[in-house]
């Protein structure tokens, strides 16, 4: 069945604060934002490669960051002002339901530089027709929230957001997919997700521009 993607995602300056001083010296803004936006993208481009995968809606206020994804070959929803996370989604769930009252939507966290096309189709494949997710490394968040086909996606990001996903019956993903589990808070996440293997923006920019403090 296929599934449409929508993807939150502040502004790149704003975003990630845990992360921020990690590139450069700890004034490089640039450096940070670079940092911010390349997750973004290498999350976008993975999900844009998943079989199964019909649209990419990318959720931001950031006219620079909507244009870079645009790139890419998402869809873009501008949020005019900043209502939260959860907010954002369910925006994004709105615009696609308009288009499909049927469709399965999915919320994709915009922090996977690792993510692999296989790993998140997998879980797609795994959730089937029911409203499921997969929480991240820890256990504690949420990478991917899916909806049942036409059902409200109901989300609830935030802290402890796999157990409020669980209370609100959505079912845990048991696939081991380590890549769509590794989002990236902070810098020890980001030391993580350079073993698993970062997408090539990522890459560009610790290689690059901004070389790791
Ligand atoms: N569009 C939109 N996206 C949001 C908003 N709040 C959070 N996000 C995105 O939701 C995802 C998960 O949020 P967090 O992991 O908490 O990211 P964050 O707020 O940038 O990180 P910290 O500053 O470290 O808490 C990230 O991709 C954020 O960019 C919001 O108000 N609007
Ligand atoms: C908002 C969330 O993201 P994070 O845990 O990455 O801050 C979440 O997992 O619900």
């Amino acid at each position: 069945m296929a599934v449409d993607l929508i993807v939150p995602m502040k502004p790149p300056h704003a975003g990630k604060s845990r992360l921020r001083g990690v590139l450069g010296a700890p004034d490089r803004a640039d450096c940070h934002a670079a940092l911010v936006l390349a997750l973004a993208e290498d999350t976008v481009a993975a999900a844009l490669a998943t079989p199964g995968v019909r649209r990419v809606v990318v959720v931001s206020g950031d006219p620079a960051a909507l244009a870079v994804v645009r790139e890419l070959g998402a869809e873009l929803l501008a949020e005019d002002a900043p209502a939260g996370l959860n907010a954002a989604l369910r925006a994004g769930e709105r615009l696609v339901r308009a288009d499909d009252p049927d469709a399965v939507v999915g919320a994709l966290q915009a922090d996977l530089p690792a993510l692999r096309p296989a790993e998140l189709a997998a879980a797609t494949a795994e959730a089937g027709r029911r409203r499921a997710f997969a929480a991240d490394r820890h256990g504690t968040g949420t990478t991917l929230l899916l909806s049942a086909p036409g059902e409200p996606l109901d989300p609830r990001f935030g802290p402890d957001s796999a157990r409020d996903h669980a209370r609100s019956g959505a079912v845990a993903l048991g696939l081991t997919a380590p890549s769509l589990r590794a989002d990236v808070d902070t810098p020890a996440d980001l030391d993580h997700a350079r073993l698993l293997g970062l997408g090539p923006r990522t890459t560009a920019i610790l290689a690059t521009t901004c070389a790791l403090r």
